[in-house]
This record gives C-alpha cells, structure tokens and sequence, in this order.
C-alpha cells in the first residue's frame, strides 16, 4: 500500500528537479544572449570612441575579448572598473582644454576692450560677452583651433592698427564724432575673415545665422556695423560651442552612468552566484543527509513493514527539502532574470544614444571634407585623396594626373562687382568643373579661387582635351553683374605622376606648368611632361 504512494512522490520529485534544470538552461541561454548584445554595444562604443583615446581603444578591445571568451565576471568587473576611471581622466583633460580655448578667448576680448573710442553700446556688449563665457568651463568640440585662430587675427589686426593709427578700424572709430565721412574698414580684413568663417563647422541652425551676418558684414561697411557684426559672430560661435558641448557632455554623462549600472549588475549577479552556491550547497548537503539516513533505516529496520513506513516518513522529508530547493531556484532565477532586464534596458537605451552620436560624427566628418561655399571636396579631402592615390602609385604605377586650376582676373570680379558676386561665380564654376569632368577625376577647391583634380587611368591627350574643354564650357558662361556680360577663363596646370615623385615634387611642376599658362596668356592649359 505504501509502494505506489512512494514511488508516486519519487515520480513528482524528478519531474520537480527536470523542471529546475531546464529553467536553469533556459536561464543560461538567455544570459548568453545578453553577453552577445553587451559585445556588440562594446564593438559600437568602441567604434565611437576609436582615435580619441588610445589607451581607452585598448582597454574596450580588452573587454571586447574577455566578453567573447566568456571570462569570468570578477575579470570583467575589473576592465569596466579602468574604462571608467580612463572616462572620468577623458572629461578632465576635456576640461583643460576648454580652459585653455577660454583664456584665449578672454584675452582676445580683454584686447578689444582695450581699444580707444569704442562706442559705449559696444563696449557693453563686449563685456556682457566676457562675462558669459568666463564662468563657461565644458567640453572641446572640433571647431575651437578654427575659433581661436580668428580671434588671434581680430586681435593681432588690433594690435597693427593700434601701431598705425593713420588708417583703419581704429583711427575710424577714434575719430568717428569728429569726421563726417569716416574711413572705410579695411576690405582684405573681412575677406579673411569671411573666407576663415566658410570654414567653419557650425550646426544647420547657426549655420543659416552665420551666412546672414557675413552677407552683413560685406554690405555694412561701416567701422561700427563691422564690429558689431563681429561681435554678433562671436556670439553665434559661443552658442554653438555651448550646444555642441551640452550634448557631448550628456552623452559622455550617460555612457558613465550605464557603465555603473552594468558594473554594479555584474557585481550583484556575482555577489547573488556566490551566496546561492551556498545556499545550494547547503541544501545538497541536507538532502545528502536525509538519503544516508534513508539508507540508515534500511539497514537497520527489524521488518519489511517498519521499512515502508521509516521509508515514507523520510521521502516526505526529502520532498520537502527538493520543494525548498525549487523554490530557491525559482527565486534565483527571478533576481538574475530582473537584473539582466535592467541591464540590457540600459545597454540599448545608450545604443539608441550611440547611434544619433555616430550619425552626427559621421555628419561632422562629411561637413569637415567638404568646402562650405562651393560643396566640392576640399583641401583637407584633396591632400587624403592624393596621399592615398601617391601611396597606391607606388605600389604599383598607374596614370595618375594631376591638375591646377586657378580663375583668371577673379580679384576684378570681386573689385568691380562686390565680393558676393565673386562668391556665386565660385559657386557656378565649381559646378561647371565638377559637371564637365570625366567620372575618374576627383575635383577640390584647394583654396580661395584655385582648384585642384586628380586623373587615375587617363593618358596626357586625353587629358589635356578634356581640360581644355572645361575651360570652354568655363568661358561659355553667360555672367552677368550689373547689367555687363563677363566672360570668365582658367588657367590649367597639368602632369602625370612619374616614379620619382613625391606628392610636393608633383604638386609644385602641375603648380608651375599654371603659373607658366597664366605668364603666356592665360585662358590655357599648359601640360608639363
Ligand atoms: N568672393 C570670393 N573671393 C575670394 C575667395 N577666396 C579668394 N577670393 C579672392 O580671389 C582673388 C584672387 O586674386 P589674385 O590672387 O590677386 O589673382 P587674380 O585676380 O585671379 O589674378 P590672376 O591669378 O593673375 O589671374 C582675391 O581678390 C581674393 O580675395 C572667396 O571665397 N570668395
């Protein structure tokens, strides 16, 4: 009569365990699969944050490893213990350097208060700006060297005016009551200033902003309307760093926070492994127990009757030890099944986060190739392009050519019709260039009114046709400023690559071969062996 009733409980008790084992590996495979999404995100980050910290690149290529191999967690516990600390180093240095750019700007500032006679709305202006920036000490972003170096030319053009006070911006605003027509504002300065502003990066935003008080600045000639078109940039550039490092700042703020959460979720899944196992341990060891005593009994029992009864009264035990046990499974799982969600709740969260990131550098790094006013590659993305054509030259010779092109007599354009004019004349030659040139040739504004192409797999007469045929359609134009037809030329400069080249060696002969059809002409292409 007992028999069936113990064997019945032996029955459900193995169904018990077999449940407990395969919520254990589902566990596991759902573990695992967490550990794979963490690697991508490791690979991501790393992604991110290649090149702007070498030591940071080699601890997550660490982690990157250790996640792969399946290391145990106290190993991995200890990388995202460094990759912290190295973030934290990373927001520091960061700090310096604004401090740095921030003493230059104050100091920049602090010379322009300096200047005599500048007018008392100015001079508030001025010294609001100062004010706002000084107590500003946050993150770097790329534009900042662009920023400083035209703060250093304001300046230092300060300072030249200041040692000749016979001409320009200060001798106008020194003298501005007194003289009825005051001098103009020296038009070379705002021509590098203008072209130094199309350099810069800004956001869509102040982007739209900025070409508005540079279109200013070229009407406004004004030694007033100048300075406070330049004051007014100084200020778009301070709000656009701010942007730009709240938004760094924030990402850097997040990413420190999920590698806690994910460090702290490691520890507590460890510190959670550690006292289960003895928990666990302790249980087995119980129910180890309860067996030999189990099999105490058999051996000691009188009857076959005194078995079945001493027998059933120890399986109940048992029973109740395995439920003890499966209970204690069960909740184990629950704890590491919450702190896996809350983890990867965090992972992907911060993905998210990564993703816009990397859009944006990825935005940025295409904005830093491309030249702001014409939309050609340029000089930046020229000088990679040419190194990287010289490297595979070398490795195995090809047709490699290389073409200057300067616009001729472009300073009359700007000089009779007014600088924006030369600027669209920029815009449509750019584009004519760019539209008549074969699908091989990669084209660049090198610089002010110069452009530069690199040939692969074009032989000279080819070339030299096709160049020449450029310049027709160039010339073919139909400009128009103030009611005069202008006819636009080139004047081209053209080589191919030879063995002993080097990327100066080939750019100074197709350099010469330009200034040689410029002294012969102009309006021709001038092809040197
Ligand atoms: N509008 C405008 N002008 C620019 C820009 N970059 C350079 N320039 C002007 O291009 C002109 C170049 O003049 P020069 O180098 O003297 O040469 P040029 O008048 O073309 O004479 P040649 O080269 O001898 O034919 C200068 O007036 C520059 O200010 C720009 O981005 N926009």
């Amino acid at each position: 009569m007992n028999k069936p009733v113990a064997e019945q409980q032996i029955v459900a008790l193995k169904k018990k365990l077999d449940a407990a084992i395969q919520s254990r590996s589902t566990l596991e495979e759902d573990f695992s699969t967490q550990s794979t999404s963490l690697i991508q995100f490791i690979n991501k980050l790393s992604l991110i944050s290649k090149g702007v910290d070498l030591e940071l690149d080699n601890r997550l290529a660490q982690l990157r490893t250790l996640f792969s191999k399946a290391a145990p967690f106290a190993e991995i516990e200890e990388k995202i213990k460094v990759i912290n600390k190295i973030l934290q180093q990373y927001s520091i240095t960061n700090e310096q350097n604004i401090n740095r750019i921030h003493e230059q700007f104050n100091h920049s500032g602090e010379t322009l208060q300096k200047v005599n006679g500048l007018a008392p709305d100015l001079r508030r202006g001025l010294r609001a700006l100062l004010k706002d920036t000084e107590t500003t000490k946050d993150a770097l972003i790329q534009y900042v060297p662009l920023l400083s170096q035209l703060l250093e030319l304001y300046g230092n053009t300060l300072k030249q005016q200041t040692s000749a006070p016979k001409q320009g911006l200060l001798q106008a605003l020194n003298t501005q009551s007194t003289q009825p027509s005051a001098p103009k504002v020296d038009s070379g300065l705002i021509e590098k200033i203008t072209e130094a502003l199309g350099a810069l990066n800004l956001s869509k935003e102040h982007s739209s902003h900025l070409l508005a008080i540079k279109k200013k600045l070229l009407n406004d000639k004004s030694n007033e309307e100048v300075l406070e078109h330049f004051i007014e940039i100084f200020d778009l550039i301070v709000a656009d760093f701010k942007d730009e490092q709240q938004q760094a700042k924030r990402f850097l703020t997040n990413l420190s926070e999920t590698l806690t959460t994910v460090q702290n979720a490691v520890k507590e899944t460890l510190n959670v492994q550690q006292s289960s196992q003895k928990t666990n341990d302790k249980i087995n060891h119980k129910l180890q127990k309860q067996l030999i005593d189990m099999t105490g009994t058999v051996s000691k029992a009188l009857s076959l009757d005194q078995v079945k009864v001493d027998i059933n009264d120890k399986l109940q035990i048992i029973a109740g030890t395995l439920e003890q046990k499966a209970k204690f499974e069960q909740q184990n799982q629950q704890l590491l099944a919450e702190q896996l969600q809350e983890m990867s709740d965090k992972v992907s969260y911060l993905e998210k986060q990564s993703k816009v990131f990397e859009e944006k550098l990825a935005a940025q790094q295409r904005k830093s190739m491309q030249d702001a006013l014409t939309k050609l590659a340029n000089r930046a993305a020229f000088d990679d392009y040419f190194a990287k054509a010289m490297v595979r030259y070398h490795h195995q010779p090809y047709e490699l050519a290389l073409v200057v092109i300067d616009i001729d007599d472009f300073k009359l354009i700007n000089d009779t019709y007014g600088h924006s004019a030369g600027d669209k004349t920029l815009q449509v030659i750019a584009n004519t260039i760019q539209k008549h040139s074969s699908e091989n040739a990669f084209v660049a504004r090198y610089g002010g009114e110069e452009f530069v192409i690199v040939y692969t797999n074009t032989k000279s007469s080819s070339l030299v046709n096709e160049l020449n045929l450029i310049n027709k359609h160039v010339a073919r134009l139909p400009f128009k400023f103030k009611n005069n037809k202008v006819s636009i030329t080139l004047s081209m400069g053209a080589t191919h690559i030879h063995s002993e080249d080097n990327i100066h060696i080939a750019f100074e002969r197709a350099d010469q071969a330009m200034y040689q059809a410029k002294s012969q002409g102009k309006n021709q292409v001038i092809y040197q062996e």
